[in-house]
């Protein structure tokens, strides 16, 4: 990266709630302290659907001391933001059911987008999407920022390189241990409107290590891979408004540039009702390979450490430490990586390419079906009416 020439991507924020103001921190966080030097983020424009004087608030309170001079303008709509000369990608940090709306807006306006995980509220809507972003040329990514950790990078090596040998099972535990009971019923964990529930909100990180460890890895092999088969799920729901609480699932994911046996067990399972587990309370993941097993540690959405445990010799077994630099969130990576591509022309991001976003959805339509969770007709339409 050294040679290249620093080069400075301008960002509109669509939405000023929790996570746009945890992005807008991390995108201004001088990036040599993650020994980054190709690319660098300001924001240009921010905006909310609430008032004008939410996104000055916003602004005041997340940005101002961080901007060095730029100037960042203000809108009381999306819309506005979209037709902004001076936005070169729009991250959209909305509630899941208004992902699909809100990307058609900024792509059909031919503006780049990183959207919030899940990049929608099913695989139809993300299909579309995709459609469009290759008809108008522009780049488009589903902000799934776990794969961009250099944690995730690392275990993807790993995995690659046969460190555990053939892959054959994976085990992914992600519980939040949030207090249902004292929220508010149309708090957005809840709320089936907001396509609220544990599998979109929180079930979607298990899966995405079940995909890097045990479909994306093999896609980098010699014969593809197919889609993960035999499906089955669990579900424990609110009482009063649907959404799920807690989910776990299973299928069955097939290896074909294993050397051996060709298939591999994925198991996994969020809850937002069991505690959260940090370093101090075990492993998180473990995959487990023919030759050894590899640890993560920490939550797994953002964990921060893994083991290495050779099968033949457990006294060989060796840690890694990936912390989170400048006291971020780690939402950086994958801000440096939507701009690395927008700046190269690509459309796409080969860490989270669009085929495998939909093949990701699609499994969460045969879970949702499974477990029963339907939300209401008008967040899971493909019809854009702007
Ligand atoms: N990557 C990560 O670690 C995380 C990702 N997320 C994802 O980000 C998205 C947003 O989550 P989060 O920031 O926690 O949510 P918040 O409820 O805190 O913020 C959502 C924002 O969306 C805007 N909005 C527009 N229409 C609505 C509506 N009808 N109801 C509620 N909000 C609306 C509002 O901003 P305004 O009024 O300014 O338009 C609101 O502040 C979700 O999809 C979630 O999955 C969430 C947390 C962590
Ligand atoms: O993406 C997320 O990760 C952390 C959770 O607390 C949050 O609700 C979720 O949206």
């Amino acid at each position: 990266m050294g040679s290249e020439t620093k080069r400075t991507v301008r960002w509109g924020l669509m939405a000023t709630g929790g996570i746009a103001a945890t992005f807008a921190r991390d995108l201004l966080v001088d990036p040599k302290t993650r020994d980054v030097s190709d690319v660098n983020h300001i924001i240009t424009g921010v905006a909310s659907s609430s008032s004008l004087e939410s996104a000055q608030r916003f602004v005041a309170k997340n940005m101002q001391d961080s901007q060095l001079g730029v100037s960042c303008a203000t809108y009381g709509s999306y819309k506005e933001l979209v037709t902004d000369p001076n936005v070169d990608i729009i991250y959209i940090a909305t509630p899941h059911s208004l992902h699909f709306e809100n990307c058609m807006l900024a792509l059909n306006a031919k503006k780049a987008v990183l959207c919030e995980k899940p990049l929608t509220v099913n695989a139809k809507q993300a299909k579309r999407l995709y459609e469009v972003a290759a008809e108008k040329k522009v780049f488009f990514m589903e902000a799934v920022w776990t794969r961009f950790f250099p944690l995730s990078v690392r275990v993807r090596e790993l995995i690659q390189s046969g460190e555990i040998g053939d892959v054959n099972r994976v085990f992914v535990n992600n519980s939040i241990g949030s207090n249902l009971e004292s929220m508010d019923l149309t708090h957005r964990y809840l709320n089936m409107d907001l396509a609220g529930g544990a599998l979109l909100d929180i079930g979607v990180y298990p899966l995405t290590w079940l995909f890097q460890t045990l479909y994306h890895t093999q896609c980098k092999g010699a014969k593809t891979p197919k889609p993960p088969t035999d499906i089955s799920t669990l579900v424990e729901k609110h009482e009063i408004t649907g959404a799920d609480r807690t989910i776990s699932m299973m299928m069955r994911f097939h290896m074909p540039n294993n050397s051996g046996f060709d298939y591999a067990h994925g198991i996994a399972s969020a809850s937002f009702d069991l505690p959260d587990v940090d370093d101090a309370g075990g492993p998180t993941i473990h995959i487990y390979g023919r030759e050894g097993e590899i640890q993560v540690w920490g939550p797994v959405h953002r964990a921060q450490s893994i083991k290495v445990i050779p099968a033949k010799d457990s006294t060989k077994a060796y840690t890694e430490e990936y912390p989170i630099p400048a006291e971020g969130h780690g939402m950086f990576w994958e801000a440096d990586e939507a701009a690395r591509r927008l700046l190269a022309g690509d459309l796409q991001s080969e860490t989270i390419p669009w085929d495998e976003s939909v093949l990701l959805l699609a499994t969460v339509d045969e879970i949702r079906k499974q477990a029963e969770i339907s939300y209401p007709a008008k967040i899971e339409t493909t019809e854009y009416v702007g």
